[in-house]
């Protein structure tokens, strides 16, 4: 399958995120807990850094994730000096009520009313950027949708009266490094597909199921997944629910869309798409970005009034 990149949009909001950068001590970065890496957009590690921005990763949707393989990420994440990687569901209060004090831990030089801590919510479209802001701030102020890229418009926020919160919702693209990227993150709705591509990320889906997770798909459609391929797995969906077209064929749209909803809402169970070991080429061989200049010296310059 092909993502379309869109260059003007990739400079217009790696722009507009290193000016926002300036202003803000704490970045935090959501990401898919199913797919860490293929959700995370490198762009973001290369603007913190160059402003030595400390970093809360949050592995969002950790109720859909694979536990041992969030388990993973989490020690893999946590060895830099400057970040600290929780795993948590934004649509859990208690688990969100736990990221102020994350925050103000990595950036204890801020977080008076004086000087506010601020924090810049990022990631790619679909992550939870929104659930997060809403729930720290106790009320609804970003659309929150199912739909890739419902929140546009950049933000403001006080929490309580040390902390501001600045939001750039859908901001990023994620990176597709790797052409497995593009199928995981369509199959975890962070970009739109249509519906001949969904029966090709229904396909890898089941495929990748199938090698970690073929007692899911058994508890979750009642068939036997030995010598089945990913063709296969949706064709037996479709066997099973008596989906069919007009002249009786099998229905393997209805049932490859059927897949990936059950998938994407956590019918099946906990799922993660990648873990360190399965990425770990990847790893091996990543390259840091280009930094875009040299380092500000000081934190002082970067005080502004509230
Ligand atoms: N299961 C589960 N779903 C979540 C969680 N957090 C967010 N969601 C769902 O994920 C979808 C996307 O959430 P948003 O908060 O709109 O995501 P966003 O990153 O702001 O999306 P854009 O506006 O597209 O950038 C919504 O359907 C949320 O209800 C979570 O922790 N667990």
């Amino acid at each position: 399958m092909s993502i379309q990149w869109f260059p003007g949009h990739m400079n217009a909001a790696r722009k507009k995120a290193a000016e926002s950068m300036e202003k803000t001590d704490l970045v935090i970065e959501v990401l898919d807990a199913r797919l860490p890496l293929a959700s995370s957009n490198p762009m973001i590690e290369e603007l913190r850094k160059h402003r030595q921005r400390p970093c809360l990763k949050i592995l969002n949707k950790a109720d859909l994730a694979d536990p041992a393989a969030t388990k993973e990420w989490l020690a893999h994440f946590n060895g830099a000096k400057d970040t600290h990687a929780v795993a948590l569901s934004c649509k859990k209060p208690a688990d969100v009520a736990k990221v102020p004090g994350l925050a103000l831990k990595l950036a204890p030089h801020r977080g008076t009313a004086l000087k506010p801590l601020r924090m810049m919510i990022m990631g790619i479209p679909n992550v939870g950027k929104s659930t997060l802001m809403n729930a720290l701030l106790k009320k609804r102020v970003a659309a929150v949708g199912d739909e890739p890229a419902v929140t546009k418009a950049q933000q403001r926020l006080y929490l309580g009266n040390n902390m501001v919160l600045i939001d750039t919702p859908g901001m990023l693209w994620p990176k597709i490094q790797h052409p497995t990227d593009g199928l995981m993150l369509a199959a975890s709705h962070a970009v739109g597909v249509n519906a001949v591509i969904e029966e090709e990320v229904a396909t890898f889906l089941a495929e990748q199921l199938l090698a970690r997770y073929p007692a899911l798909l058994t508890g979750r459609y009642g068939f036997a997944t030995e010598g089945l391929d990913g063709v296969g797995v949706i064709e037996g969906i479709a066997q099973k629910r008596a989906f069919r077209v007009k002249g009786g064929e099998l229905d393997f749209e209805k049932a490859a869309h059927t897949l990936l909803i059950d998938y994407r809402g956590g019918a099946l169970g906990r799922i993660s798409l990648e873990t360190p070991a399965s990425r770990k080429h990847l790893l091996d061989t990543y390259v840091p970005p280009v930094l875009l200049g040299e380092p500000r010296a000081t934190e002082e310059e970067d005080d502004d009034e509230r």
